[in-house]
């Protein structure tokens, strides 16, 4: 028979500090009353948007803000207590607002106890009323966190995120959920208000100790009949919902919003279940929440519910008084068929029952319980019908017709259907024609305790010998699994080795294989040879830092002249090897000059372009000595004049030049800067008179006024003497070519001189009478011998040493 949801509305009083108002007023039933509208009770609330009109709702059980927890359960929750007694499954749930009193209905304190301990000790008192059982109770506690339950019974730390399962009737349970024993109400009182503690409370503006889960507590109670050799279980869901919240109201930061979040779908999802019950809805959105799944027992199931609403007063809840009121007026619509969890011990006793044939647990020996429209009504005397096992529970009835179920916080659930299975879990309808047929199988003359020894071993062997089975199955699974897994990663590290034979990227021991012929491909050759040459990059760079750190380190302990010097006659002497077409020596040499004079933008010109044509296996030309100049003749007139001679141009023109800026320093415009444009102009991009350009214009397109600047062209005579070979035939190295034709490399002298700020430093770096010695000198072609050059240097670093030395004396 159906049984809609009982509701109980309460009102909590105004907490200090609170506005009170007369929004929401409670009107109690009074039986004397001759008002007809006065004979049930009910609550106002006056319309937000028009407070001259009054929403009323009609409830069987209003509380209001006088009520004691005493008074409630009296008339609300006592009477279920008695329908558990009959092995049904009762769930109470309290919804309402934040800080509404969920928690104060439900828990209570410890001086004013709610409904959860009051239930607790209720039910140890009623045993007496049941002489006939042997009664146990057990329980256990979660909460849903986050739409995720957590065992409430472990400590925080130990209490993982548990999965919610259903079993093959279609009972919804939560896996792994601890369930305790508990001997007294006192046992459980110690259990339960340690576990409070792990529930997750968090401060709000409206409730300084807001629940932040949902939580839910289950107290199955156990009860053996011995002499009709039966076990009912009845058990009863109590439910502390988290409030929904409104976050205006609550001030929640970040985190707390999130689990707002949570608490709010849920809610939602309460709702839209609700009302797809009263609907008639052919799918209920049950799965759309952790919550409803395991509240579905209690949502059109199996079980009995009863939802108390707990309002809080005060303008600022008014709206949320009224959701919570059309909630609890669509909940009590709802219709659910509860059923009597009975099961028949005697049934194990058939010796060929111990083991079925069908392995599937099968559902319990279930009755409808007759109750009354209303479960108060019922006071606990839920009749239970005497057609036993409905049919509707039965396998051959479609699923969607059954009630449907779920078994919060049991875990031994599964167990228990496990072990109605072994004990043949068949319908009693079935059995009782057996039950005649005991006595035939040596039962006759057993004691009870005999006849329930001798089931509990034949079970206990049963369970033993399937859990063996289905641990053997799974290990052979597992091991499939492996070799599966095995024989899956085998074969990719076999592609794999095949496509590193393929790439002849190097294995596992740093060899190359060899690539087989035909297979090298024109993009792998294209991959390989850029490995290479990376690989030989990096060993140049390698070897260019350790040199350059050694060169560094002597570098630094000579003065700037010293330092200048030195760099100078490295490069005269790499110069030297150049010309000889000794491109790696002269590269090294190079790089040494410019541990010495590291700011010498040409110098790193000059290595790059012999980095170059010795990668490229190019030649390089460097372009000829310049000739020396006299000194003294270093003055403006004479500058000029040599320049008109040397290359020709009129001094008309070679002013105008200037005048729109050569790219020379003054200076160099005085040392007849573009003399050499004549020369070798064609090598300069194509700027000179032999590309038909007239220098003036070709040169003028360029930076003036006499700057230097990066991107000058300085094919001068002193300044531009090396054009490099890759500019002079047009070989130009790509992304090198401007670079060397705007910054021709003269020697460290001319280098230093141009500087990106285009101030000289001609003075510093006047080349030494010993450069010149050395290279005049050398019976070397000219060329400086490296003994010659180190000698030099540690002449240097001692003579750097020795005025250290001497200053510090001073
Ligand atoms: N009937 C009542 N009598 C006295 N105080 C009450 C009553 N109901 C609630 N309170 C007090 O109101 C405050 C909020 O109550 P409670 O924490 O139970 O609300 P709640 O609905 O559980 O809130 P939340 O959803 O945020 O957890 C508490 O301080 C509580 O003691």
């Amino acid at each position: 028979m159906a049984h809609s949801i009982k509701i109980a509305a309460r009102l909590r009083p105004a907490l200090p500090g609170e506005i009170t108002d007369d929004n929401i007023s409670i009107q109690l039933a009074s039986n004397e009353s001759t008002d007809s509208a006065m004979k049930s009770s009910h609550i106002s609330v006056l319309n937000p948007r028009d407070i001259t009109q009054i929403f009323k709702f009609p409830f069987p059980s209003c509380y209001d803000h006088n009520s004691t927890q005493k008074e409630i359960f009296r008339n609300d929750v006592e009477p279920l207590l008695d329908v558990v007694y009959k092995g049904v499954t009762v769930t109470i749930f309290a919804y309402g607002v934040t800080s509404s009193g969920k928690t104060h209905t439900m828990q209570g304190t410890k001086s004013d106890p709610g409904i959860i301990p009051r239930t607790v000790q209720a039910l140890f008192g009623k045993r007496i009323q049941y002489p006939q059982y042997k009664i146990s109770f057990t329980m256990s506690y979660m909460e849903l966190y986050k739409d995720e339950p957590y065992d409430l019974l472990v400590t925080r730390e130990n209490a993982p995120k548990l999965p919610v399962r259903e079993d093959g009737n279609g009972m919804v349970f939560v896996a792994n959920l601890s369930s305790v024993p508990i001997a007294s109400a006192l046992d459980f009182d110690q259990i339960y208000y340690q576990a409070t503690k792990n529930r997750s409370i968090g401060a709000t503006l409206l409730n300084r100790a807001s629940s932040r889960s949902h939580a839910v507590l289950t107290i199955e109670v156990v009860m053996l009949d011995p002499l009709q050799q039966k076990t009912v279980t009845g058990k009863i869901n109590l439910v502390d919902l988290a409030g929904s919240e409104n976050n205006k109201l609550t001030g929640n930061d970040p985190s707390r919003m999130a689990e707002s979040r949570a608490i709010n779908q849920s809610l939602s999802v309460l709702g839209q279940v609700v009302h797809a019950l009263n609907q008639g809805a052919s799918r209920i959105p049950y799965r759309n929440s952790k919550l409803t799944r395991l509240l579905q027992d209690a949502l059109g199931g199996s079980s009995m519910g009863l939802l108390i609403c707990n309002l809080a007063p005060g303008t600022k809840f008014r709206q949320d008084t009224l959701n919570t009121l059309n909630f609890a007026t669509r909940t009590k619509n709802v219709e659910n068929k509860p059923v009597i969890n009975e099961r028949d011990n005697r049934l194990t006793a058939k010796p060929h029952f111990a083991a079925p044939p069908a392995p599937k647990p099968a559902p319990t020996v279930l009755q409808t319980i007759h109750t009354g429209a209303s479960a108060a009504s019922s006071s606990a005397g839920a009749a239970i019908a005497t057609r036993r096992a409905r049919a509707s529970l039965g396998p051959s009835v479609p699923r969607m017709q059954r009630p449907r179920g779920s078994s919060i916080g049991l875990n031994n659930n599964v167990a228990d259907f496990q072990r109605f299975a072994l004990t043949g879990g068949r319908r009693l309808t079935e059995t009782i024609d057996e039950r005649s047929s005991m006595a035939d199988f040596g039962m006759r003359g057993m004691t009870e305790k005999d006849i329930e020894d001798k089931i509990t071993r034949v079970v206990e062997a049963e369970v033993a010998k399937r859990l063996a089975v289905e641990r053997q199955k799974d290990e052979e699974e597992r091991k499939v699994k492996e070799a599966k897994e095995k024989e899956e990663a085998e074969k990719r590290e076999l592609e794999r080795r095949k496509e590193e034979d393929v790439q002849g990227t190097p294995t596992k021991k740093g060899m190359q294989l060899p690539i087989p012929s035909g297979l090298l491909t024109p993009l792998l050759k294209k991959h390989r040879d850029l490995d290479d040459e990376l690989r030989a990059r990096l060993h140049d760079l390698e070897k260019k830092l350790e040199q350059g750190q050694k060169e560094t380190s002597l570098a630094s302990s000579l003065s700037p002249i010293s330092k200048k010097k030195t760099g100078r006659a490295y490069v005269a002497l790499a110069r030297a090897h150049s010309e000889k077409g000794k491109l790696a020596e002269a590269l090294e040499l190079y790089r040494r000059a410019e541990a010495y004079v590291p700011d010498n933008i040409k110098l790193k010109e000059r290595i790059i372009e012999i980095e170059w044509a010795v990668q490229n296996n190019k030649e390089f030309v460097p372009s000829p000595k310049p000739p020396r100049r006299e000194r003294k003749k270093k003055n403006k007139g004479r500058g000029g004049g040599r320049g008109r001679k040397s290359n020709g141009v009129n001094p008309e023109t070679r002013s105008s030049m200037a005048g729109v800026g050569v790219g020379c320093s003054k200076e160099e415009e005085e040392d007849g800067g573009d003399g050499e444009t004549k020369k070798n102009g064609k090598g300069i991009g194509g700027d000179g008179p032999e590309n038909g350009l007239k220098p003036s214009a070709s040169r003028g397109r360029h930076h003036g006024h006499g700057q230097h600047k990066l991107g000058t062209i300085a094919e001068t005579t002193e300044f531009g003497q090396e054009i490099t070979n890759a500019a002079n035939r047009g070989n130009s190295m790509p992304g090198l070519f401007m670079k060397v034709n705007k910054r021709p490399f003269g020697d460290v002298e001319e280098g230093d001189r141009d500087l990106k700020d285009g101030s000289s430093r001609r003075d510093g770096l006047r080349a030494p009478m010993k450069k010149v010695k050395l290279e005049e000198e050398s019976d070397n072609g000219g060329m400086a011998s490296e003994d010659e050059v180190e000698g030099h240097i540690r002449g240097e670093i001692a003579s750097a040493q020795r005025g250290k030395a001497l200053n510090k004396a001073a």
